[in-house]
């Protein structure tokens, strides 16, 4: 045997550019510390069977996820909650509500990563008291009898509270991932798969196709210990149509092209609309034009449109979070993308509710 193998130096081979490396608590503590009550688990049960509904055309109610762009203050999403599960329960005959509780956000390039990677919005990056908060929020939320929907972005992540999610989305920026493509293969709730930023709607189709496959990855188990997932693939990934830079993508003519590319690639005919992001150029205010669209043609009959996407909180509009100034900002009004607020909200919903009325007579 050769000693030459043992002289040669490994040092400064690795962790040039890491500074720190230190622990993050197992999925299984943080979890045991909010453990689901029977109300919160029924929801999330109930919450996803409703939904798989509505996906397969079984409950032609719509499904609407409405929401923060992302949460950055649990106490005003907690007052946001409490208005939207009383309008939920008003209106559960025809909408299955479910609340964006988005504490994981994409950026472009840099920005406030959300409340799991910097929940004292001061950049320290305190991850292992996010992760409690937002499970703790999702509980409460779910407690209430009303489903939430999350953006599943880092991968590790959910196994800290993806029981607790009735649906989950994959943003424009990470549908093209193998990796999350994989990860919607294992998770239990219906995932909804964006278009690109660009508007290629074809890498939304395609990662429909990938998730509702098995596979076989490393990932991490209850406990923390790397480990090899295999899965079964999920049938309930669907694509949401939520524009891009080239404009929106909620017309007839965009649904059908995506219908024909699902056909085309054996997948279930169906879409979510974002109303936001792309298909409002980030103006809230367009979200209601989108709306107004949608409803008009379910009135018509459109049966291919199963729920929309609509960003929502207390106030209209956005505000700027400088870190380490939480204190400034404004109650209720998001710190990312801007949102339409509660009145607008409530009247976005009356006109979706109604327009399934009126598709149902
Ligand atoms: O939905 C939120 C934003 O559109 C997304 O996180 C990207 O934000 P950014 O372009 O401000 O980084
Ligand atoms: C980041 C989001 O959307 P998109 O991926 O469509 O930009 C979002 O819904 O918060």
């Amino acid at each position: 045997m050769s000693t030459r193998t043992n002289s040669i130096s490994t040092s400064n081979l690795d962790d040039q550019r890491t500074v720190r490396i230190s622990p993050l608590a197992a999925p299984s503590v943080v979890r045991a510390e909010h453990a689901p009550d029977e109300v919160a688990a029924a929801t999330v049960r109930s919450g996803r069977a409703a939904t798989v509904d509505i996906l397969s055309g079984t409950d032609d109610r719509l499904v609407v996820i409405v929401g923060p762009c992302s949460v950055h203050d649990p106490a005003a999403a907690m007052d946001y909650a409490r208005k939207l599960a009383a309008k939920a329960d008003e209106l559960r005959d025809d909408l299955h509500i479910v609340m964006r509780v988005y504490f994981e956000k994409p950026r472009t390039t840099l920005g406030w990563k959300g409340l799991l990677n910097d929940p004292h919005l001061d950049g320290t990056y305190d991850i292992n008291t996010g992760l409690r908060i937002g499970r703790k929020l999702l509980l409460d939320v779910s407690s209430l009898g009303l489903p939430v929907g999350c953006e599943f972005l880092d991968p590790i992540l959910p196994q800290y509270y993806a029981d607790l999610v009735t649906y989950g989305a994959i943003g424009a920026r990470t549908a093209a991932s193998q990796v999350h493509r994989q990860l919607c293969s294992a998770l239990s709730m219906p995932v909804g798969i964006k278009n690109s930023t660009e508007g290629d709607v074809q890498v939304a189709v395609d990662g429909t196709r990938a998730a509702a496959a098995s596979h076989v990855f490393p990932g991490t188990d209850l406990d923390g210990q790397a480990a090899l997932i295999e899965t079964i693939g999920n049938p309930d990934c669907h694509v949401i149509l939520r524009g891009g830079s080239a404009g929106p993508n909620y017309d007839a003519e965009t649904v059908a092209d995506t219908m024909a590319r699902l056909r085309k690639s054996g997948m279930p005919e169906r879409v979510v609309i974002d109303a936001s992001h792309g298909n409002s150029s980030k103006n809230h205010e367009k979200q209601v034009d989108v709306v107004t669209d949608i409803a008009d043609r379910i009135v018509a009959g459109e049966k291919g449109i199963v729920g929309l996407m609509l960003e929502s909180f207390i106030e209209a509009g956005r505000q700027d979070l400088t870190l380490g100034q939480a204190d400034e900002l404004e109650y209720g009004k998001s710190i990312t993308d801007a949102c339409i607020d509660w009145a607008t909200t409530v009247d976005q919903l009356d006109r979706l509710a109604e327009a399934v009325r009126a598709r149902r007579s």
